[in-house]
């Protein structure tokens, strides 16, 4: 496996960086302590986090709580100071507040005004960006469309549902045309049909070259959408690199096929015994219970009324 158990001095990954592929994001020997009323160091929340995400890929960060996922975020967008090290986003310091306008940030929680309807919503942060009228009008319908909430533009945000809201949260993120889009728990709160939508806009705006960083505790979600992932425990890099590489179990092989007969089975174990292979299963394969429940709505959609036979 080719897994990178970071130390505090080499974190990289095995894939290394192709020529004239500069990271847009550089983080070096990261430290953040966060500190009491009288300025006593009371968490280490980061420690040395060495680490780099490319230009066009989508990054997971992973971790159980407390591990300092929110943090990175938050000293990525200059938000925090760092304690020690140095972070270079789009070529630029992060506490450099100007390449802010070439990001995007989705919160866990959406600091949205509740009175406000989606197009008011998104015409407000446009505001912020200094887009003119005519672009906040052009992005606003743009993204209300991409995020299937058009039908409910001029509904307060109030009257919103949790999945609702994150659409609207996302579409927030995206209203300066970020380069750089950073995702905390994108797809939490939403059913497994918003999940899916959520996810093919991930894969949409990767497509569409822009660098994706997520924080998710949804590993199935993680494991659909990122190309590489880094895992956090207690401040510190365990794990980093590729994800299709990373789940490689490397001490069994896969053989799929459509469905064998009972013969054929039989000889396909004989064969696996004369090589002295006796730890086999053959079965039927199984698929996720997402793609089942999507499948059922889709059914359910198309004809109405009817019981799915599966
Ligand atoms: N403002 C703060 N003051 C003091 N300690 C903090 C502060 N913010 C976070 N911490 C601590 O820093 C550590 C990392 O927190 P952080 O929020 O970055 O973790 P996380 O991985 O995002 O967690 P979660 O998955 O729960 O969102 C935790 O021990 C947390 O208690």
């Amino acid at each position: 496996m080719s897994t990178d158990v970071a130390s505090p001095t080499a974190a990289k990954d095995s894939s290394s960086l192709p020529a004239g592929n500069e990271p847009v994001i550089s983080i070096r020997n990261l430290s953040k302590d966060y500190r009491d009323f009288w300025g006593r160091p009371k968490v280490k929340a980061l420690k040395s986090l060495t680490m780099e995400v490319r230009k066009g890929e989508v990054f997971g960060l992973l971790g159980p709580n407390g591990s300092g996922k929110t943090t990175t975020m938050k000293l990525l967008l200059g938000l925090l100071f760092p304690t020690e090290g140095e972070i270079s986003i789009l070529g630029k310091p992060a506490t450099d507040v100007s390449k802010n306008e070439r990001i995007g940030y989705l919160p866990e929680e959406s600091y949205l005004y509740r009175f406000l309807n989606a197009e008011e919503t998104l015409d407000f942060y446009g505001r912020l960006f200094r887009l003119p009228a005519d672009v906040r009008k052009q992005r606003t319908n743009e993204l209300l469309e991409l995020v299937k909430v058009s039908h409910a533009r001029k509904r307060q945000l109030k009257e919103y549902s949790k999945g609702m809201t994150r659409r609207i949260g996302l579409a927030q993120a995206l209203i300066n045309d970020p380069e750089l889009i950073l995702l905390d728990e994108p797809t939490s709160g939403l059913d497994p049909l918003g999940n899916r939508d959520m996810k093919d806009l991930i894969i949409k705006l990767k497509e569409q070259g822009k660098t994706i960083v997520m924080c998710s505790h949804l590993l199935a979600d993680v494991q659909d959408v990122c190309d590489r992932i880094a895992i956090l425990y207690g401040g510190e890099l365990k794990v980093m690199g590729r994800v299709d590489e990373l789940v490689k179990e490397q001490d069994a092989t896969q053989i799929r096929s459509s469905k064998l007969s009972e013969a054929a089975a039989s000889e396909v174990l004989d064969v696996l015994k004369k090589h002295g292979v006796t730890d086999v299963q053959i079965d039927q394969p199984t698929s996720s219970l997402e793609e089942l429940f999507l499948r059922t709505v889709q059914e359910s959609r198309e004809r109405p009324g009817r019981r799915i036979s599966v």
